[in-house]
């Protein structure tokens, strides 16, 4: 695999505060040293130590590529973990740094610290205004935004507390992930940065009081992005860096009883807990990932999982009584470790656009390119970025391990990574001052209304009706030649041969073959005509259930619809076998409609009896209830099946019922029984069975999966006084 970069992980344990017990229990070992140290080093094999909770003698490490004890300073995290993404932020790829941890643990000190003692924030605005100037081949240009989710909900921190409105996080069809209306704000020098930021703090804490909205009781996210115009080759580079301040996870029973409080820490703790299961899907490798359960797992997407690098620093607090949760927030560290993310380099063309071929408008993806050297530098991962320094555009794929993409490419304006707002005079085409995807009618790619496109599909499924009929015709007209062909081979051959005919059994003698016999012979022939459809219908179905497995609900819907037009007209007009195919068809697209079933079974009905059908009449509108106004959302009045007059409908089924018994008339229950007879084969030749309680046991199993997610779960008693490795 290449270009992947493993999430990497910092641990950093604060000193002890007045008041606090700390026994020792936990411990920042390096190499071969468990007795603690002054220092880190990715290289050292460093790990924590933590004395289990509920048995003193066993101890539990946790081996991290960073780890940092109470003797740390801001300036080694700094120099060692967080100073070498500058370069990857201005190579054009987005970085994310967030601090996690319980509360108190020290989070906010390492990322804003104070002012004698400035933290991971101002030092990276210092760096990057640094670096800036020693870049000579771009114009660049910095910008700020900072957001902060509180229960759940995104403010922005620029702006006025008292106008500060909930802003919206959206997404594009490019996978992208924005919050709609974020404030981005330029700044040139650090001074500028910190008279920002300064004020934006300010307005964290004043909600902490005012507005029930408290610093340690939301996540903040700042964002420094920079633009990176290169005038020779056309092209705009943007990197970020996203600093994530994350909420304490905190005991309710600490919280107080302040329903207010409560409300503010269940938000955080679930928060906090889908981020939880985020890293364990991506561990597990699950198809689907639950980013979509809370704002902030939507906004960190792109660092877990996604095509930015990131960067986990885990706090931790020395006293006793947080043993439980420095277990959790280590066994947090430990699976994050093993996230990958796949870094791409945002890069925008700033040359027009060609005209778009008609043939061939389409959203474009993407412009990607491998992640430069610098990422490889850093990662942990061992496998290497691609090399990628040429400003060459490079193929347009996605990279990231979910399906989504950094950049937004086809020389419309570039959309960076999910934490950002409508910059001035940048991201106007790709996406609307909405968030709309603003191609969303050319998502079609053809600009046609929803009524042309129903007329397409109906002309289409009329030509394919048409043509398969002409094909059924002609098979008729072969297999009837080859039956008289047949018979008159049979005559020729005379009554040696006759004699095994079928002929000859037709032309026994009356009362020979008892009138049950001869209703068994029916129902034989009618299974055998029955079974050769079902086949045929089989192979049919499933193109069509392959075509209605890619289309979305709407889509299928609107097929099915089509369909059943079709299919009304054809039964209007007396052609009822084209109908009954075409209802059949309807089905593959909407299977779970009862009235269409019942439609089918009516007109096989009348095929198989030579009857005519008379469609029943459409029903008048109901003028109530809700429920009608849904069944006529999902089928049009003229088209709907829920439009039978039962009394008919009723009685034409119940005729067929009489007629041909369930088995044969409705093909599903024909369907369902050979099928059951298959299983009961499959089952009497192997005795497999699959017991109905598996499944049972299976979602148990999965539940306290899903609560180990929050809950730090002891593994497997190790011996006595020896070390368990948690990794
Ligand atoms: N490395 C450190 N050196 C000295 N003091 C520290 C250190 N880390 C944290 N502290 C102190 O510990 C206390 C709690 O730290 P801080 O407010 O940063 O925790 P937090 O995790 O951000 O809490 P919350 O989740 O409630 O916001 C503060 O008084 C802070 O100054």
């Amino acid at each position: 695999m290449s270009n992947v970069y493993k999430v990497k992980i910092a641990a950093r344990l604060r000193p002890r505060i007045q008041g606090e017990i700390d026994d020792d229990s936990v411990k920042v070992c390096h190499g071969s040293d468990d007795t603690g140290g002054s220092s880190s080093s990715a290289e050292s094999g460093s790990f924590i130590s933590v004395i289990n909770p509920r048995d003193q003698t066993q101890v539990f490490k946790f081996p991290l590529s960073s780890c940092y004890d109470q003797q740390s300073t801001q300036e080694e995290i700094f120099e060692n973990d967080v100073e070498p993404l500058i370069d990857v932020v201005y190579s054009g790829v987005t970085v994310t740094i967030f601090a996690y941890g319980v509360t108190s643990s020290g989070k906010t000190h390492t990322m804003q610290g104070t002012k004698k003692d400035p933290g991971v924030i101002p030092r990276v605005v210092r760096a990057m205004f640094d670096k800036k100037t020693k870049i000579h081949q771009y114009n660049t240009s910095l910008a700020v935004s900072y957001m902060e989710i509180y229960k759940d909900d995104v403010y922005d921190l620029l702006i006025d507390r008292d106008t500060a409105p909930k802003l919206s996080v959206r997404e594009n069809d490019a996978g992208v992930v924005f919050v709609s209306n974020l404030t981005s704000t330029p700044i040139s020098s650090v001074a500028e940065f910190d008279a920002v930021y300064t004020q934006a703090a300010k307005r964290r804490s004043v909600g902490a009081t005012n507005l029930n909205r408290a610093s340690s009781r939301s996540h903040a996210v700042l964002t420094i992005e920079a633009s990176m115009v290169d005038p020779i080759a056309n092209i705009t580079l943007t990197g970020k860096i996203n600093l994530v301040d994350l909420a304490g996870s905190e005991n309710n029973k600490l919280t107080g009883n302040d329903p207010s409080r409560m409300a503010e820490s269940a938000a955080i703790n679930k928060s906090l807990s889908v981020l939880g299961q985020v890293v364990h899907a991506l561990n597990r490798g699950d198809s689907r990932i639950p980013y979509r359960n809370s704002k902030l797992t939507r906004l960190l997407q792109d660092a877990l999982g996604g095509s930015s690098v990131g960067l986990l620093i885990c706090n931790l607090a020395p006293g006793t009584k947080f043993r439980q949760d420095t277990l959790n927030t280590l066994n947090f560290a430990v699976r994050t470790k093993n996230v990958e993310n796949k870094p791409v380099v945002n890069e925008r063309d700033n040359r027009p656009a060609p005209k778009p071929h008609f043939a061939a408008v389409s959203i474009q993806p993407p412009a990607a390119r491998p992640a430069p050297a610098l990422v490889q530098a850093i990662s942990t991962s061992g496998s290497g970025a691609g090399a990628g320094s040429g400003r060459s555009r490079a193929s347009l794929v996605p990279v990231s391990r979910v399906p989504r993409v950094s950049a937004y490419g086809g020389g419309n304006g570039y959309l960076p990574f999910a934490i950002a707002g409508p910059a001035p005079g940048r991201r106007t085409t790709a996406i609307s001052e909405k968030g709309d995807d603003v191609d969303r009618s050319g998502n079609l790619g053809i600009g046609l209304s929803e009524k042309e496109i129903d007329e397409r599909i109906s002309r289409a499924v009329e030509a394919e009706v048409t043509r398969r009929m002409a094909e059924r015709e002609k098979e008729r007209e072969k297999e009837e030649e080859r039956r008289s062909a047949m018979e008159k081979q049979s005559t020729e051959d005379g009554p040696r041969h006759r004699s095994r005919s079928p002929k000859k059994e037709e032309s026994l003698p009356s009362g020979v073959l008892t009138p049950l016999l001869k209703r068994h012979k029916d129902l034989d022939d009618e299974l055998k005509m029955r079974l050769h459809e079902l086949e045929r219908k089989f192979e049919r179905g499933n193109k069509e259930i392959q075509l209605a497995d890619v289309l979305s609900p709407v889509s299928k819907k609107k097929t099915g619809r089509a369909y059943v037009a079709l299919a009304r007209a054809h039964s209007e007009k007396g052609d009822l076998q084209v109908a009954l195919d075409l209802y059949r068809k309807a089905e593959s697209y909407v299977p779970d409609n009862i009235k269409l079933k019942e439609r089918i079974i009516e007109i096989e009905y009348a095929v198989k009896n030579d009857k005519a059908f008379v469609p029943s009449p459409k029903p008048p509108k109901k003028a109530k209830g809700k429920k009608k106004g849904k069944a006529t959302k999902d089928y049009p009045t003229e088209d709907r099946m829920d439009v039978d007059d039962e009394e008919q409908g009723g009685d034409r089924r119940r005729a067929a019922v009489a007629e041909f018994g369930m088995e044969l008339t409705n093909t599903d229950s024909l369907k369902r029984s050979l099928a059951d007879r298959e299983d009961q084969n499959i089952k009497d030749d192997d005795d497999v069975q699959t017991p109905p309680k598996r499944q049972k046991r299976s979602g148990k199993a999965k539940a306290v999966v899903d609560s180990s997610e929050d809950e730090w779960v002891p593994p497997a008693p190790a011996k006595k006084g020896k070390l368990a490795v948690v990794s």
